[in-house]
Protein backbone atom coordinates (compact mmCIF):
# COMPACT_ATOMS: atom_id res chain seq x y z
CA UNK A 1 0.00 0.00 0.00
CA UNK A 2 1.31 3.27 -0.63
CA UNK A 3 2.11 5.87 2.23
CA UNK A 4 -0.65 8.52 3.46
CA UNK A 5 -0.44 11.16 5.31
CA UNK A 6 -2.80 11.77 8.68
CA UNK A 7 -4.77 13.92 6.02
CA UNK A 8 -5.45 10.96 4.15
CA UNK A 9 -3.43 12.22 1.33
CA UNK A 10 -1.15 9.95 -0.63
CA UNK A 11 2.74 10.66 -0.28
CA UNK A 12 4.00 8.72 -3.44
CA UNK A 13 4.27 10.61 -6.69
CA UNK A 14 6.52 8.31 -9.17
CA UNK A 15 8.81 10.14 -10.96
CA UNK A 16 8.07 9.26 -14.36
CA UNK A 17 4.35 11.38 -13.77
CA UNK A 18 6.75 14.30 -13.28
CA UNK A 19 8.56 13.06 -16.40
CA UNK A 20 5.94 12.47 -18.72
CA UNK A 21 4.59 16.02 -18.06
CA UNK A 22 8.12 17.96 -18.81
CA UNK A 23 7.81 15.53 -22.03
CA UNK A 24 4.58 16.30 -23.06
CA UNK A 25 5.33 20.77 -22.61
CA UNK A 26 8.68 20.16 -24.60
CA UNK A 27 6.92 17.96 -27.41
CA UNK A 28 4.59 21.33 -27.56
CA UNK A 29 6.45 24.28 -27.24
CA UNK A 30 10.24 25.26 -28.26
CA UNK A 31 10.95 27.42 -25.27
CA UNK A 32 13.60 25.96 -22.31
CA UNK A 33 12.70 27.89 -19.64
CA UNK A 34 15.30 28.97 -17.27
CA UNK A 35 13.19 30.85 -15.12
CA UNK A 36 10.15 30.22 -13.51
CA UNK A 37 7.58 32.33 -12.12
CA UNK A 38 4.74 31.60 -9.57
CA UNK A 39 2.27 34.46 -9.68
CA UNK A 40 0.26 34.77 -6.08
CA UNK A 41 -3.14 35.87 -5.79
CA UNK A 42 -4.20 39.12 -8.27
CA UNK A 43 -0.61 38.94 -9.57
CA UNK A 44 -1.56 37.19 -13.24
CA UNK A 45 -0.26 40.18 -15.16
CA UNK A 46 2.97 39.17 -14.38
CA UNK A 47 3.07 36.70 -17.59
CA UNK A 48 1.71 39.63 -19.95
CA UNK A 49 5.87 41.02 -20.23
CA UNK A 50 6.47 37.56 -21.84
CA UNK A 51 6.98 37.75 -25.64
CA UNK A 52 6.68 34.76 -28.35
CA UNK A 53 3.81 33.14 -25.82
CA UNK A 54 2.95 29.47 -26.20
CA UNK A 55 -0.17 29.18 -22.93
CA UNK A 56 -1.44 25.95 -21.66
CA UNK A 57 -4.72 25.64 -19.76
CA UNK A 58 -4.15 23.41 -16.76
CA UNK A 59 -6.76 21.61 -17.75
CA UNK A 60 -4.75 20.23 -21.17
CA UNK A 61 -1.50 19.14 -19.60
CA UNK A 62 -1.34 15.65 -18.54
CA UNK A 63 -0.73 15.47 -14.72
CA UNK A 64 -1.49 18.90 -14.22
CA UNK A 65 -4.15 19.77 -10.73
CA UNK A 66 -6.58 22.50 -11.61
CA UNK A 67 -7.06 25.95 -10.07
CA UNK A 68 -9.97 26.60 -8.33
CA UNK A 69 -9.35 30.02 -6.66
CA UNK A 70 -11.00 33.72 -8.37
CA UNK A 71 -7.43 35.11 -9.03
CA UNK A 72 -5.59 32.31 -10.79
CA UNK A 73 -6.15 32.18 -13.66
CA UNK A 74 -5.33 28.15 -14.15
CA UNK A 75 -2.49 28.88 -17.45
CA UNK A 76 1.15 28.03 -17.90
CA UNK A 77 2.90 30.32 -20.50
CA UNK A 78 6.16 29.58 -21.91
CA UNK A 79 7.58 32.65 -23.60
CA UNK A 80 10.77 35.13 -23.60
CA UNK A 81 12.06 37.90 -21.55
CA UNK A 82 15.09 40.25 -22.54
CA UNK A 83 16.71 37.60 -23.33
CA UNK A 84 15.75 34.76 -20.79
CA UNK A 85 13.31 31.69 -21.70
CA UNK A 86 10.77 31.58 -18.53
CA UNK A 87 7.60 29.80 -18.06
CA UNK A 88 4.90 31.36 -15.79
CA UNK A 89 2.20 29.99 -13.90
CA UNK A 90 -0.85 31.85 -13.87
CA UNK A 91 -2.56 30.98 -10.98
CA UNK A 92 -1.03 28.18 -7.93
CA UNK A 93 -2.36 25.47 -5.94
CA UNK A 94 -3.06 25.79 -2.25
CA UNK A 95 -3.38 22.79 0.13
CA UNK A 96 -6.59 24.21 1.33
CA UNK A 97 -8.31 23.97 -1.92
CA UNK A 98 -7.80 20.05 -1.15
CA UNK A 99 -4.62 19.40 -3.14
CA UNK A 100 -1.96 16.94 -1.47
CA UNK A 101 1.39 18.89 -0.92
CA UNK A 102 2.67 16.62 -3.30
CA UNK A 103 -0.08 18.13 -6.15
CA UNK A 104 0.06 21.76 -4.94
CA UNK A 105 4.17 21.36 -5.32
CA UNK A 106 3.95 18.95 -8.89
CA UNK A 107 4.44 21.91 -11.48
CA UNK A 108 8.17 22.69 -9.25
CA UNK A 109 9.43 19.05 -9.79
CA UNK A 110 8.68 19.68 -14.20
CA UNK A 111 10.13 22.99 -14.08
CA UNK A 112 13.45 21.20 -12.51
CA UNK A 113 12.66 18.59 -15.57
CA UNK A 114 12.45 21.11 -18.12
CA UNK A 115 15.90 22.96 -16.93
CA UNK A 116 15.05 25.81 -14.81
CA UNK A 117 17.51 27.19 -12.36
CA UNK A 118 15.71 29.70 -10.62
CA UNK A 119 12.24 30.06 -9.26
CA UNK A 120 10.40 33.60 -8.46
CA UNK A 121 7.74 33.04 -6.34
CA UNK A 122 5.08 35.91 -5.34
CA UNK A 123 2.53 36.09 -3.03
CA UNK A 124 -0.70 37.57 -1.74
CA UNK A 125 -0.10 38.34 2.28
CA UNK A 126 -1.20 40.16 5.11
CA UNK A 127 1.41 42.37 7.09
CA UNK A 128 1.43 41.24 10.80
CA UNK A 129 4.92 44.02 10.70
CA UNK A 130 4.56 48.10 12.14
CA UNK A 131 6.51 49.22 8.52
CA UNK A 132 4.57 47.09 5.97
CA UNK A 133 1.35 48.72 5.00
CA UNK A 134 -1.35 47.28 2.53
CA UNK A 135 0.36 47.98 -1.13
CA UNK A 136 4.13 47.56 0.21
CA UNK A 137 6.20 44.86 -1.00
CA UNK A 138 7.74 42.32 0.87
CA UNK A 139 11.31 40.70 -0.33
CA UNK A 140 10.82 37.26 1.44
CA UNK A 141 14.12 36.55 3.37
CA UNK A 142 12.91 33.32 5.16
CA UNK A 143 9.64 31.32 6.06
CA UNK A 144 7.87 29.74 8.69
CA UNK A 145 6.47 26.58 7.32
CA UNK A 146 4.03 25.90 10.18
CA UNK A 147 1.98 22.88 7.83
CA UNK A 148 5.75 21.67 7.63
CA UNK A 149 6.14 21.85 11.27
CA UNK A 150 3.62 19.55 12.10
CA UNK A 151 4.38 16.88 9.35
CA UNK A 152 2.47 18.77 5.99
CA UNK A 153 5.26 18.52 4.22
CA UNK A 154 4.94 17.65 0.09
CA UNK A 155 9.03 15.99 0.88
CA UNK A 156 7.12 13.56 3.92
CA UNK A 157 7.03 9.67 2.26
CA UNK A 158 9.78 7.70 0.19
CA UNK A 159 12.22 10.20 -0.85
CA UNK A 160 13.09 10.63 -4.77
CA UNK A 161 16.90 10.79 -4.52
CA UNK A 162 16.46 11.95 -8.24
CA UNK A 163 15.48 15.11 -7.05
CA UNK A 164 17.02 15.78 -3.96
CA UNK A 165 18.47 13.86 -0.22
CA UNK A 166 16.25 12.92 2.44
CA UNK A 167 17.15 16.10 4.68
CA UNK A 168 17.44 18.80 3.04
CA UNK A 169 18.93 22.43 4.74
CA UNK A 170 16.80 25.22 4.64
CA UNK A 171 19.04 27.90 5.53
CA UNK A 172 19.77 30.25 3.01
CA UNK A 173 16.57 28.92 0.51
CA UNK A 174 15.86 32.54 -0.37
CA UNK A 175 19.11 33.61 -2.43
CA UNK A 176 21.04 36.79 -0.74
CA UNK A 177 21.81 37.81 -4.00
CA UNK A 178 18.80 37.95 -5.88
CA UNK A 179 17.37 40.02 -2.87
CA UNK A 180 20.38 42.09 -3.07
CA UNK A 181 19.97 42.80 -6.53
CA UNK A 182 16.27 43.28 -6.26
CA UNK A 183 16.79 46.25 -3.47
CA UNK A 184 18.57 47.77 -5.78
CA UNK A 185 16.43 47.61 -8.71
CA UNK A 186 13.95 49.09 -6.56
CA UNK A 187 16.06 52.34 -5.54
CA UNK A 188 16.68 53.03 -8.92
CA UNK A 189 13.40 52.61 -9.80
CA UNK A 190 12.30 54.36 -7.22
CA UNK A 191 10.01 52.49 -5.33
CA UNK A 192 12.58 51.33 -2.14
CA UNK A 193 10.74 53.19 0.35
CA UNK A 194 7.63 50.37 -0.49
CA UNK A 195 10.19 47.80 -0.22
CA UNK A 196 11.68 46.14 2.87
CA UNK A 197 12.93 42.47 3.92
CA UNK A 198 10.65 40.29 6.13
CA UNK A 199 9.54 37.22 7.17
CA UNK A 200 6.72 35.27 5.61
CA UNK A 201 4.55 32.60 7.45
CA UNK A 202 2.33 30.04 5.86
CA UNK A 203 -0.80 28.80 7.44
CA UNK A 204 -3.57 26.35 6.26
CA UNK A 205 -6.44 28.50 5.58
CA UNK A 206 -8.89 29.44 4.33
CA UNK A 207 -9.82 31.01 6.76
CA UNK A 208 -7.89 34.32 7.69
CA UNK A 209 -6.34 35.07 11.28
CA UNK A 210 -8.30 35.33 14.29
CA UNK A 211 -7.03 38.77 15.65
CA UNK A 212 -5.42 36.40 18.45
CA UNK A 213 -3.92 34.20 15.97
CA UNK A 214 -2.77 37.22 14.29
CA UNK A 215 -1.10 38.33 17.65
CA UNK A 216 0.39 35.11 18.19
CA UNK A 217 2.21 35.30 14.90
CA UNK A 218 3.47 38.84 15.42
CA UNK A 219 4.60 37.80 18.83
CA UNK A 220 6.77 35.07 16.81
CA UNK A 221 8.53 36.97 14.90
CA UNK A 222 6.44 36.77 11.42
CA UNK A 223 6.28 39.87 9.38
CA UNK A 224 3.64 38.67 6.72
CA UNK A 225 1.16 35.41 6.76
CA UNK A 226 -0.30 33.74 3.86
CA UNK A 227 -1.67 30.39 2.80
CA UNK A 228 0.78 29.21 0.06
CA UNK A 229 4.56 29.37 -0.95
CA UNK A 230 6.54 27.67 1.74
CA UNK A 231 6.19 24.28 0.17
CA UNK A 232 6.82 25.37 -3.11
CA UNK A 233 10.41 26.88 -1.80
CA UNK A 234 11.00 23.68 0.14
CA UNK A 235 10.17 21.47 -2.79
CA UNK A 236 12.49 24.05 -5.16
CA UNK A 237 14.97 23.91 -2.73
CA UNK A 238 15.26 20.09 -2.20
CA UNK A 239 16.27 20.06 -5.89
CA UNK A 240 18.62 22.75 -5.83
CA UNK A 241 16.48 25.64 -7.61
CA UNK A 242 17.64 29.09 -6.43
CA UNK A 243 14.53 31.09 -4.80
CA UNK A 244 13.52 34.56 -4.95
CA UNK A 245 10.38 35.04 -3.36
CA UNK A 246 8.07 38.57 -2.58
CA UNK A 247 4.93 39.07 -1.09
CA UNK A 248 2.64 41.65 -1.75
CA UNK A 249 1.11 43.50 1.07
CA UNK A 250 -2.50 43.19 0.55
CA UNK A 251 -4.40 43.86 4.23
CA UNK A 252 -3.45 44.74 7.50
CA UNK A 253 -3.69 42.27 10.13
CA UNK A 254 -7.37 40.86 9.66
CA UNK A 255 -9.06 44.66 9.73
CA UNK A 256 -12.06 43.43 7.14
CA UNK A 257 -9.92 41.41 4.76
CA UNK A 258 -11.48 39.63 2.09
CA UNK A 259 -10.24 37.80 -1.41
CA UNK A 260 -11.83 40.45 -3.60
CA UNK A 261 -9.89 43.30 -1.64
CA UNK A 262 -6.64 41.17 -1.95
CA UNK A 263 -6.91 40.91 -5.46
CA UNK A 264 -7.82 45.14 -5.78
CA UNK A 265 -4.39 45.90 -4.52
CA UNK A 266 -2.90 43.29 -6.58
CA UNK A 267 -4.59 45.46 -9.68
CA UNK A 268 -3.21 48.60 -8.47
CA UNK A 269 0.39 47.33 -7.77
CA UNK A 270 1.03 45.07 -10.56
CA UNK A 271 2.69 47.37 -13.04
CA UNK A 272 5.62 47.88 -9.84
CA UNK A 273 6.07 44.37 -9.33
CA UNK A 274 5.85 43.53 -13.17
CA UNK A 275 8.63 45.78 -13.26
CA UNK A 276 10.96 44.80 -10.54
CA UNK A 277 10.40 41.00 -11.54
CA UNK A 278 10.94 42.00 -14.98
CA UNK A 279 14.36 44.01 -14.29
CA UNK A 280 15.73 41.12 -11.91
CA UNK A 281 15.26 38.44 -14.45
CA UNK A 282 17.27 40.89 -16.98
CA UNK A 283 19.83 41.27 -14.60
CA UNK A 284 20.19 37.53 -13.77
CA UNK A 285 22.90 35.21 -13.90
CA UNK A 286 22.47 31.76 -15.87
CA UNK A 287 24.82 29.17 -15.08
CA UNK A 288 23.93 27.08 -17.90
CA UNK A 289 24.48 27.71 -21.71
CA UNK A 290 20.61 27.03 -22.49
CA UNK A 291 20.13 29.12 -25.09
CA UNK A 292 16.62 30.38 -25.99
CA UNK A 293 14.81 27.78 -28.51
CA UNK A 294 11.62 30.27 -28.66
CA UNK A 295 9.65 30.06 -31.79
O1 LIG B 1 -0.69 32.98 -1.64
P1 LIG B 1 -1.49 33.45 -2.78
O2 LIG B 1 -1.72 32.40 -3.82
O3 LIG B 1 -0.94 34.73 -3.40
O4 LIG B 1 -2.94 33.81 -2.23
C1 LIG B 1 -3.22 34.45 -0.99
O5 LIG B 1 -4.43 35.12 -1.17
C2 LIG B 1 -5.53 34.22 -0.88
C3 LIG B 1 -6.43 34.90 0.10
O6 LIG B 1 -6.95 36.10 -0.38
C4 LIG B 1 -4.90 32.97 -0.29
O7 LIG B 1 -4.85 31.94 -1.25
C5 LIG B 1 -3.53 33.44 0.09
O8 LIG B 1 -2.56 32.39 0.13
N1 LIG C 1 -3.54 33.84 5.88
C1 LIG C 1 -3.64 34.97 5.20
N2 LIG C 1 -3.53 34.96 3.87
C2 LIG C 1 -3.63 36.13 3.22
N3 LIG C 1 -3.55 36.40 1.91
C3 LIG C 1 -3.71 37.73 1.75
N4 LIG C 1 -3.91 38.31 2.94
C4 LIG C 1 -3.85 37.33 3.87
C5 LIG C 1 -3.98 37.32 5.30
O1 LIG C 1 -4.19 38.33 5.97
N5 LIG C 1 -3.86 36.11 5.90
Amino acid sequence: PHPRSFTGTSLTQNHDEYQKTADWLMSQTRHRPQVAIICGSGLGMLADTLKCQDTFAYADIPGFPQSTVQGHAGRLVFGELKGKSCVCMQGRFHMYEGHSLLKTTFPVRVFKLLGVETLIVTNAAGSLADGLKPGDIMIIKDHVNFPGLVGLNPLSGPNDDKFGPRFPAMSGCYDKGLRCQAMEIAKELGVAGLMQEGVYAMVGGPNFESIAEARLLHRLGVDAVGMSTAPEVVVATHCGLRVFGLSLITNKDTDSVNHEGVLEVGRLRSKTVQQLVTELISRMEINNNNTTNAV
